[in-house]
């Protein structure tokens, strides 16, 4: 693709590309999953960056007004390109990603589409599914407020059941009541799903979802009782500033009753309230479905930035000439290789665990459809911790590549800027990642406890049911070979793993309450919740490399990736490896050794391994990491779309700069 896509112009890169050893080909359909999914990939990043309303090179100069204005014009062709197209959701799925810009109907589709499904009666479904599916209503996802975020239960709005009249009455009883940050409310959206404290017959009953249609249909403003605006500008230039992320006050607003999302609970007629016999966690099935395609986000803009900084750093050239030779490369500094070859390892483990994860969720979604609910803990704590750790690792590797990029990364348009701006908020939005990596701790916790009652763990835990052994051994490691061996790489992870959360549970218990004493240990509760994410990446990937992966050397290539992506963290979090005594200082000192190694034999391959991810040059939006390489040029072309550079004497020249200029003369010629 990427290759059609730079169309013959000189290949700065060609040296780098003759270097590897492997199928690149090949690459690009285990990162993918499939032949079909690099074809399907390919076909809609090509329609993306050959409309000309998709550009998005001169984005970050927009205003906020216009850049949202921009937003509305994208999406609406975007769907005419649908509907004209006939695509398909998996089609009409990329062509949203490649547009890459964020919007309202990342909200409709992502939230506001799910939440009905998940749970509305069938009945419900029929009748908004059908309208919000052919786009005759816009959704929003309407939980947050104000005051509280993390703290769902904490939420404030109310939904009192009025029988006289069959209707909810749907208010905000105080500021921090306001709903605050749901995208595409603030301008867009016509409906949401509004999370509220349903109130009958005098009970508070908790939180609950409704559909409000929150704007007419006929002329967009606000429905009677209905308050509503943008929240304002946020970080960066460009990036998550084409979503109108909004707030909201209900003064006392009436639904029909049956705008109550029914299926997990209903309230009669006469206003009784009945719960159906499905655990009430099923409220929060929305967030776990995101925070599953968060995790396939993550290493999406992981590997868009690992893909800029490798080709930039096979271009980019400082020091070392010798007798009038070539500058080194900066790709060639071992400093810069151990600081950026563990993200290229992070992005191809963090691809793996999220395809993973989609299984899994498939897997939990068609159990919950039978009422097998035993599954669903474990679903939640593998979506919330793996969307934790992802999104963290995202958000510091970003910024990092744009330091590995030098003064350059810093431009707009280097395309890391926004990448970051736009990757940042992942940490936060669908649940803060320490508060989801406490929930992660709080499932670790009750494994442990059970397992201490003889119950044997399943799935991801299922390495705490060897308990005897992973407390007690120790690693076989004795040479810097020894690191390449998977099931030695598994076992310090599953012991680490398991001793840090045995050390909590062990330490909880000394506490005067089980409560006290989660909160007292929660920072070592978080750690050990990070080390149980972490063997799971690390499991997963040894796993992929069981399956049968076609193409010369991709298998060799993703095994030496493995290995960095294992030993990075060794090296990273050794204090943990040690202070467990899971490994020794030697044994420390020789997986930074075997890591050294394993760099050295990924340099020849690094470009290759970056053109397997498929980008195309619109999409990776970035001077530095064009697939030809031509950087400097871009770079040069670049700097004069900026709007300064509209007039060559700049606006506030007359105003400003020339009475200063002409004082500061005269006054030097007194
Ligand atoms: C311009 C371009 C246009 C393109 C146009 C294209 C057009 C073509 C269109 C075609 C289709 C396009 C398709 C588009 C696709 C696009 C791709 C888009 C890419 C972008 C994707 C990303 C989008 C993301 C958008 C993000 C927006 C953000 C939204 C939000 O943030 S919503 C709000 C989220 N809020 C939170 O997450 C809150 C966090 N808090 C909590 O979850 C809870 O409060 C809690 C878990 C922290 C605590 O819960 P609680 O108070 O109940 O307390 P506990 O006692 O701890 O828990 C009790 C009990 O329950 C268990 N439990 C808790 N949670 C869960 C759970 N989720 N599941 C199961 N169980 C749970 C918990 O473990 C306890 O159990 P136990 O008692 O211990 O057993
Ligand atoms: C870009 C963006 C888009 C969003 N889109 C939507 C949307 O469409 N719909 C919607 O409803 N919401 C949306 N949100 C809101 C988002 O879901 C919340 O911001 C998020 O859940 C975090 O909640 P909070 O802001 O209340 O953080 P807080 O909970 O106030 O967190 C503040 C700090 O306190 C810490 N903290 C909080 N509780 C605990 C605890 N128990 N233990 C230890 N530390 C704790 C956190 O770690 C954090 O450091 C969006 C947010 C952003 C940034």
């Amino acid at each position: 693709m990427a290759a059609a896509d730079w169309g013959g112009k000189a290949d700065h890169l060609a040296g780098e590309r003759a270097t590897a050893q492997f199928d690149v080909d090949g690459m690009k359909v285990a990162w993918a999953g499939s032949r079909h999914a690099v074809e399907v990939a390919d076909r809609m990043a090509c329609l993306v960056a050959s409309d000309p309303v998709f550009r998005k090179d001169t984005r970050t100069m927009l205003s906020r007004k216009e850049l949202f204005k921009d937003t509305l014009k994208k999406a609406a062709h975007a769907w005419k390109r649908t509907v004209e197209l006939h695509l398909t959701e998996e089609e009409a799925n990329l062509l949203r990603l490649y547009i890459d810009q964020p919007g309202y109907v990342d909200l409709h589709w992502v939230m506001f589409v799910p939440a009905i499904k998940g749970q509305g009666t069938e009945e419900q479904q029929k009748k908004w599914l059908t309208m919000a599916y052919k786009f005759q209503i816009i959704g929003t996802y309407a939980q947050t407020e104000l005051g509280h975020g993390s703290n769902v239960q904490g939420l404030e709005t109310t939904a009192t059941f009025d029988p006289s009249t069959d209707e909810f009455i749907m208010h905000s009883p105080t500021l921090t009541s306001s709903k605050w940050w749901p995208g595409g409310l603030g301008k867009t959206s016509t409906h949401a799903v509004v999370y509220a404290r349903l109130i009958t017959e005098g009970k508070d009953y908790g939180i609950h979802g409704f559909i409000m249609q929150l704007r007419s249909l006929d002329d967009h403003s606000p429905l009677p009782g209905i308050t509503i605006g943008d929240i304002g500008g946020k970080f960066g230039s460009g990036a998550y500033n084409s979503m109108d992320n909004g707030v909201m006050r209900l003064d006392h607003v009436r639904i029909p009753r049956d705008q109550m999302l029914m299926r997990l609970a209903q309230v009669t007629r006469e206003g009784k309230y009945v719960h159906s016999d499905v655990p009430k966690q099923l409220l929060y099935g929305t967030m776990v479905y995101v925070r599953q395609t968060i995790v396939a986000d993550a290493s999406r803009a992981l590997s868009r930035a690992v893909c800029i900084a490798v080709r930039y750093g096979a271009i980019r050239k400082q020091f070392g000439s010798k007798a009038g030779g070539p500058e080194t490369q900066v790709l060639n500094y071992k400093t810069q290789q151990s600081r950026l070859f563990p993200f290229l390892a992070s992005a191809y483990a963090f691809r793996f665990v999220g395809q993973w994860l989609k299984w899994l969720y498939t897997d939990v979604t068609q159990k919950l459809e039978s009422k097998d609910f035993s599954t669903l803990p474990e679903a939640h704590a593998c979506t919330a911790g793996l969307k934790s750790v992802t999104t963290s690792a995202t958000a510091d590797a970003i910024e990092e590549c744009q330091k590995l990029c030098g003064g350059h990364g810093y431009l707009n348009s280097s395309g890391l800027p926004e990448l970051f701006a736009v990757n940042l908020p992942a940490c936060t939005y669908e649940g803060d990642n320490v508060v989801l990596l406490l929930q992660v701790a709080r499932f670790l916790m009750k494994t442990v406890s059970q397992v201490a009652s003889g119950k044997q763990p399943v799935g991801t835990t299922a390495y705490m049911g060897n308990i005897q052994h992973l407390m007690q051994c120790k690693s076989v490691v004795n040479t810097v070979e020894d690191w390449l061996n998977p099931a030695a790489i598994k076992e310090v992870f599953e012991a680490r793993a398991l001793r840090m959360a045995v050390n909590c549970a062990q330490n909880i218990s000394k506490a005067p309450s089980q409560e006290e004493g989660f909160s007292e240990l929660s920072p070592d509760l978080v750690e050990a919740a990070v080390a149980h994410v972490q063997l799971i990446i690390v499991t997963k990937f040894i796993e992929k490399l069981q399956e049968d992966i076609l193409g010369h050397g991709v298998k060799e290539q993703l095994q030496k990736l493995c290995g960095i992506y294992a030993l990075h963290l060794i090296h990273k979090h050794l204090g943990d490896f040690l202070s467990t005594g899971c490994v020794t200082a030697r044994q420390g000192s020789l997986a930074n050794e075997r890591l050294g190694k394993l760099y050295a034999q990924v340099r020849p391959n690094a470009v290759a391994l970056v053109d397997a991810f498929d980008y195309t040059d619109h999409y990776l939006g970035s001077a530095l990491g064009r697939y030809d390489g031509d950087v400097y040029s871009a770079l040069y072309k670049e700097a004069w779309k900026d709007p300064l550079n509209e007039t060559v004497v700049p606006d506030g020249y007359q105003e400003h700069l020339r009475p200063l200029l002409k004082q500061q003369l005269k006054l030097s010629r007194l």
